[in-house]
């Protein structure tokens, strides 16, 4: 892994206030669990296992009941703060705590399976991008647009040229507050960092990483993120 020594000190913000209803499960799915430790706490253990992370701010919600009782709330690296409604107004609470950090990374408490390798090629988007960019994967099958409502299909959306947006999502401190900020005022549909920057005309950089960073989204998701966990634990123990 090339580390990315001349970008050390990265903070990370990572929204973890979301309920998890797709999970359908008795807890946010941030705190279920794979092996000993919830999904949470592995997505921070891949951030803090890169050279270039120094601090992570986590986003929980305000009525969290989980947080307070994991190691992690006692780590000094790791501040807690409090989320909001949604997952933009959860990220711009993590950004007003990483006042002063020039560049800020953004990732999912849900995805526990991120590649140091993908991390460090993100990083190095600060020498090539002044708007920043976001590991991406390439999608590979062929994608359907339904009919508003209905299940049936109302086009093949081409799919050239068309990417999965997955996080680390890494962008300057400033104009990722600045457009998060416009994009709630304006009501504008975001669902990413990435989106905010481009409602306000900006063009992120898509940073080409693995498919198996997956987001732990729907209750099938767990085993395969546990599976490709433990293919990590197997590549970085080896
Ligand atoms: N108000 C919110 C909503 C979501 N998130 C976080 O954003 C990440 C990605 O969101 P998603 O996968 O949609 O999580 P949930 O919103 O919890 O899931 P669902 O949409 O199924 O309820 C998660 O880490 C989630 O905790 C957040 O911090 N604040
Ligand atoms: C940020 C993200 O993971 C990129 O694909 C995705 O947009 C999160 O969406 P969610 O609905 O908040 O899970």
């Amino acid at each position: 892994m090339n580390t990315v020594s001349s970008f050390a000190d990265v903070i990370a913000v990572v929204p973890a206030a979301g309920i998890g209803s797709r999970m359908q499960a008795t807890c946010p799915k941030q705190y279920l669990t794979i092996g000993q430790h919830t999904l949470l706490e592995h997505s921070i253990a891949r951030l803090f296992s890169h050279p270039a992370i120094k601090q992570v701010i986590i986003a929980v919600s305000p009525d969290d009941q989980h947080f307070a009782s994991l190691p992690l709330a006692s780590d000094p690296r790791v501040i807690r703060v409090v989320g909001g409604e949604t997952r933009a107004e959860s990220v711009l609470a993590g950004l007003e705590a990483a006042q002063g950090a020039s560049w800020v990374l953004v990732h999912d408490a849900a995805r526990p399976c991120l590649h140091l390798d993908d991390l460090s090629r993100l990083l190095q988007i600060r020498e090539q991008s002044r708007v920043g960019g976001i590991l991406a994967a390439p999608v590979r099958d062929t994608m359907k647009r339904g009919e508003p409502g209905k299940v049936a299909i109302a086009h093949t959306v081409e799919r050239e040229d068309l990417w999965h947006a997955l996080t680390p999502q890494y962008f300057p401190h400033a104009l990722l507050t600045a457009c998060l900020t416009r994009a709630l005022n304006e009501n504008a549909n975001i669902t990413d960092e990435a989106s905010a920057l481009e409602y306000c005309g900006y063009h992120p950089v898509l940073v080409s990483g693995r498919s198996d960073n997956i987001k732990v989204t729907r209750p099938e998701d767990l085993a395969l993120a546990a599976f490709y966990l433990s293919q990590i634990q197997l590549k970085e123990s080896a």
